[in-house]
């Protein structure tokens, strides 16, 4: 499939394989699970790292495709989907916990992200925020207490390097990384990924709407998870809240129709 076919060079869609809703998973391997919430899921393209399946909520389009993983590249899926039609985007993912505060197994709102990444560098300087879309905000966290869970709504830090995350001291910048760190903890940053800022940069630029659930993992201080905890932090756990949030956020563009 070529660009000039109408293609996406990237993402593989054309105008017409998806509607204006999407979920935006880091992994591949997480659209078909997400797409069996839909009605009539049905695979519709793969090519790199970006995996396409589609299908409908409440009869309305909706269409799970994967970022994969930092900002380069979820920049270049949500540019893309927005060529094929879509302006709704909810980040579904993992994240490492910051705070003391939440278990393994709670699930993070994101309202903003901290733009420790490059990839937003490319469109707004630094001074301008990355903000979630309120309406996205106010959908997942309707959605987590209709579904019981325990949930937060926070800022994510996003960053490039996922063991400067992990493995500080083995960077040549180890001691910035924790000063750094430690700084985001003390202005009480909720959970660590890697995509919420380029995303929600994406949704000023652009005039979408993006948003962001986050499965908590792990502890602030990095103690190991029991197996308990890594059963409740499974990514699988948050997707119903994530299917909710949209069906929300459907709901309210319907009412407002
Ligand atoms: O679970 P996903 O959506 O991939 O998100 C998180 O997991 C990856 C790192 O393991 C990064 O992409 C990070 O943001
Ligand atoms: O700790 C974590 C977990 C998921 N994703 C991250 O970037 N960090």
């Amino acid at each position: 499939m070529a660009y000039s076919e109408g293609y996406e060079y990237h993402i593989h869609l054309k105008q017409g394989d998806i509607g204006r809703y999407v979920f935006l998973p880091g992994d591949p391997g997480r659209c078909e699970v997400i797409a069996q919430h839909f009605d009539n899921p049905h695979f519709v393209a793969s090519h790199r790292e970006h995996t396409t399946w589609a299908g409908e909520l409440d009869g309305v389009p909706v269409a799970v495709t994967s970022t994969g993983m930092g900002g380069p590249s979820t920049a270049i899926c949500v540019e893309e989907l927005i060529h094929v039609g879509a302006d709704t985007f909810m980040r579904v993912g993992t994240s490492g916990a910051m705070q003391p505060e939440t278990q393994p197994g709670d699930v993070a709102v994101i309202n903003a992200a901290i733009r420790d990444e490059g990839t937003g560098l490319h469109y707004l300087p630094m001074e301008f925020p990355a903000v979630a879309n309120l309406e996205l905000i106010n959908g997942l966290v309707d959605a987590a207490k209709d579904l019981g869970k325990t949930w937060h709504v926070g800022v994510s830090q996003s960053k490039d390097s996922f063991y400067g995350q992990h493995d500080p001291d083995s960077m040549p910048i180890g001691p910035r990384l924790h000063e750094r760190w430690d700084a985001w903890v003390k202005g009480g940053c909720l959970v660590s990924e890697m995509e919420c800022a380029a995303l929600f940069l994406l949704g000023s630029v652009r005039r979408v709407r993006t948003g962001g659930i986050m499965m908590i993992m792990g502890h602030h201080d990095f103690t190991p998870m029991t197996d308990e905890e890594k059963e409740a932090s499974k990514v699988d756990n948050v997707i119903p809240v994530a299917i909710e949030g949209m069906r929300k956020v459907i709901a309210a563009d319907r009412a407002r129709a």
